[in-house]
């Protein structure tokens, strides 16, 4: 609790003064106006995140955070839950879709077992982070404890804290948990005090009962918990998952270290909720990818006041769309730093 408590304390707004200076510059440089469009938007942000005006954005990593979920007993998902085990392990070998996809953006994969339901071998290049062999069944029960809850969001902490205090600058959140789109809908659902079937989606695969079925699930898990609409931990242990939690956790981290979080698909922008939940200061931070095609992506991201910067038509998770999206951040930075002003491409002319 401690960690979590000081990471939310040194969490400020950003640098307002630096954004108005990125902007002047920005509207300086030899275009027509606004004509570069969201890299104009993204590199003010980027600006007012670091406090710089050229900010260095060129060590990257995805933190791809990994765990089980005990509601997969109610038959809500068509994939067999060994798939997170051998996802996992599959990551530091680089088989997966979002190492595909950070091989050509230059990103760094990083693995952590949060609650996967197996043991990772300790040579497997995972870091071991476990807290439980995967949730409990949210429709018997909760899913974790308050302090299982608790600490989930510290194990993201730690971890990108570390890699930060290793030099990488912007970071990316992934996950892998079969069954995570249902955890993911309820949280949305509750946050949103909706009816889940506006928030729940085909996710990789649902069971023989359909999305119906699969609705039922997460209402009923929601009437049985009780979860406390203004206390994201409550809501994360009663209904959420240890993955989800992490990438809460990496989040909170980037934004306590004035690093750019860029968020993947529904389950990062529900992580992006609950940190947002935690402290609203985090909002500054977070940098969007692409627009999932689970329904209640665009949902979460309209209540985080976040637009996706491109439409891919992508539904894999993992990270693979933040990864996707990280050189559209280098090119906002090459903006910066690379383009001429008016006034620099006029003395060029005279001389
Ligand atoms: C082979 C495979 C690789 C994946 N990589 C990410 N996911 C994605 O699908 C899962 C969520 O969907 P659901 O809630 O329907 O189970 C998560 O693991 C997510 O990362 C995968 C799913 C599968 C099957
Ligand atoms: O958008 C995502 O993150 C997603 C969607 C479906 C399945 N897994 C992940």
């Amino acid at each position: 609790m401690q960690l979590l408590q000081q990471t939310i304390q040194n969490i400020q707004s950003a640098d307002h003064k630096m954004m108005e200076q990125a902007r002047e510059r920005i509207d300086g440089l030899c275009k027509p106006p606004g004509s570069l469009g969201r890299l104009e938007t993204l590199a003010v942000q980027l600006s007012g995140i670091t406090g710089e005006l050229f900010p260095a954005i060129d060590k990257k990593a995805i933190i791809v955070c990994a765990a089980d979920h005990g509601v997969c007993d109610e038959g809500v998902t068509s994939n067999p839950q060994n798939v997170t085990v051998f996802q996992t392990l599959n990551f530091p070998r680089g088989g997966t879709g979002v190492c595909a996809v950070a091989k050509i953006t230059n990103a760094k994969i990083v693995t952590v077992d949060v609650g996967v339901k197996e043991d990772i071998p300790h040579d497997a290049g995972v870091i071991i982070k476990k807290i439980k062999y995967g949730t409990d069944n949210m429709a018997k029960g909760p899913a974790m404890s308050r302090e299982e809850a608790i600490q989930s969001i510290e194990v993201g902490i730690e971890v990108a804290t570390e890699e930060i205090n290793k030099g990488i600058n912007v970071l990316g959140t992934g996950e892998m948990g079969i069954g995570n789109t249902t955890p993911s809908a309820a949280i949305l659902s509750v946050l949103r005090e909706c009816n889940p079937n506006e928030v729940t989606g085909f996710g990789a695969g649902v069971g023989p009962g359909g999305i119906a079925h699969k609705v039922e699930v997460i209402h009923n898990a929601i009437a049985l918990n009780k979860p406390n609409r203004h206390d994201a931990i409550d809501i994360l242990a009663k209904v959420g998952g240890l993955e989800i939690g992490a990438m809460a956790g990496v989040i909170l981290a980037a934004a306590a270290h004035r690093k750019p979080v860029v968020i993947d698909g529904f389950i990062s922008t529900i992580a992006a909720l609950i940190a947002n939940e935690l402290e609203p200061n985090v909002k500054a931070y977070i940098v969007p990818s692409h627009a999932s095609e689970e329904p209640g992506a665009k949902i979460a991201a309209e209540m985080l006041g976040i637009e996706p910067m491109l439409q891919m038509n992508m539904r894999l998770g993992e990270g693979s769309g933040a990864a996707l999206a990280f050189p559209i951040l280098d090119a906002a930075c090459s903006m910066m730093k690379n383009m001429a002003t008016l006034e620099e491409s006029m003395l060029l002319l005279k001389k």
